[in-house]
């Protein structure tokens, strides 16, 4: 597979990780291939004892978007921590239009929006309020309230290639729907009103790389719409999107990449 710019494979079922083929051609003087944004190679994690992650590895371009599938506990979003910069991987490597994303964290951290299960509002703040609080942090990971590792909440989204030009929080709310409940504290949101303030946050990081953990989860299809589009004007910037999901996102061109079921039965797996 090549997991570059948008059109190059349609949503369907992918071969396993290993099989992934790597970037071959164009290739650019750090061995990138012109418009490949992030290269991931021979990733391992494991978790307890039990190797979850083997030998992953994808490319993506620029506008890309790869969508990540298997069963429950196949390791998505051990993944996804592991590019959002909240896990070292035991082994591989993450490049960043050809650099090591280890080199620096900090700059890692802020060109990703990392949406994770939880949506991470602070209750008593209103719908605003919780968005405000994440701008004037400047928080480029959406999910830092539940990261307490989370690198990136310390540091301000900035222009980056690839970022998707958010002009505002009126934008953002607008972008999901929630003018009309902007006022309200966010303990009393309806699940998917959470999700969509939690989507807002991400759009407000202005990070070129989304990674989005079950993203659609409690969204009505009035909402998957507002998801679909804001997706899309995400990568109309030359944002890239890597999302996990067992359902149809509004993802058209994205490829796939299905890691394999976990094997539970490993003796010792969860020594
Ligand atoms: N602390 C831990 N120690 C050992 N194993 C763990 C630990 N945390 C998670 N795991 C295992 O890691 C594996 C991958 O979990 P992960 O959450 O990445 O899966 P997933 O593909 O995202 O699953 P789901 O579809 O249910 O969200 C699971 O089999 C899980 O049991």
């Amino acid at each position: 597979m090549h997991n570059t710019a948008p059109g190059t494979g349609p949503d369907t079922p992918h071969p396993t990780p290993r099989d992934v083929p790597r970037p071959t051609a164009g290739a650019a003087q750090d061995g990138t291939p012109e418009g490949t944004a992030l290269v991931v190679e021979d990733l391992c994690v494991f978790r307890g004892n039990r190797l979850v992650l083997d030998a992953v590895g994808f490319s993506l371009g620029t506008g890309g978007a790869l969508l990540l599938r298997g069963p429950n506990g196949a390791g998505k979003s051990t993944l996804l921590r592991v590019l959002a910069g909240l896990r070292q991987p035991d082994s591989g490597t993450v490049l960043w239009h050809g650099h090591p994303v280890g080199a620096d964290t900090a700059a890692h951290a802020a060109r990703v929006a990392y949406l994770g299960h939880q949506d991470a509002l602070k209750p008593g703040l209103s719908v605003v309020e919780n968005l405000a609080l994440f701008a004037r942090a400047g928080r480029a990971g959406a999910d830092s309230a539940q990261d307490s590792d989370n690198p990136a909440k310390d540091h301000a989204p900035g222009a980056q290639r690839g970022q998707t030009a958010w002009p505002n929080m009126t934008d953002a709310l607008a972008a999901m729907d929630l003018l009309p409940l902007a006022d309200l504290p966010a303990r009393l949101l309806s699940a998917g009103q959470k999700r969509r303030t939690a989507l807002a946050r991400v759009l407000l990081a202005r990070a070129p790389l989304w990674l989005l953990d079950e993203p659609s989860l409690g969204l009505d299809h009035a909402a998957i719409d507002l998801l679909g589009a804001a997706l899309a004007r995400h990568r109309a910037g030359g944002g890239l999107v890597i999302a996990t999901t067992h359902v149809p996102l509004p993802l058209p061109d994205a490829t796939t990449l299905t890691l394999p079921p976990a094997d539970l039965h490993d003796e010792g797996a969860y020594a």
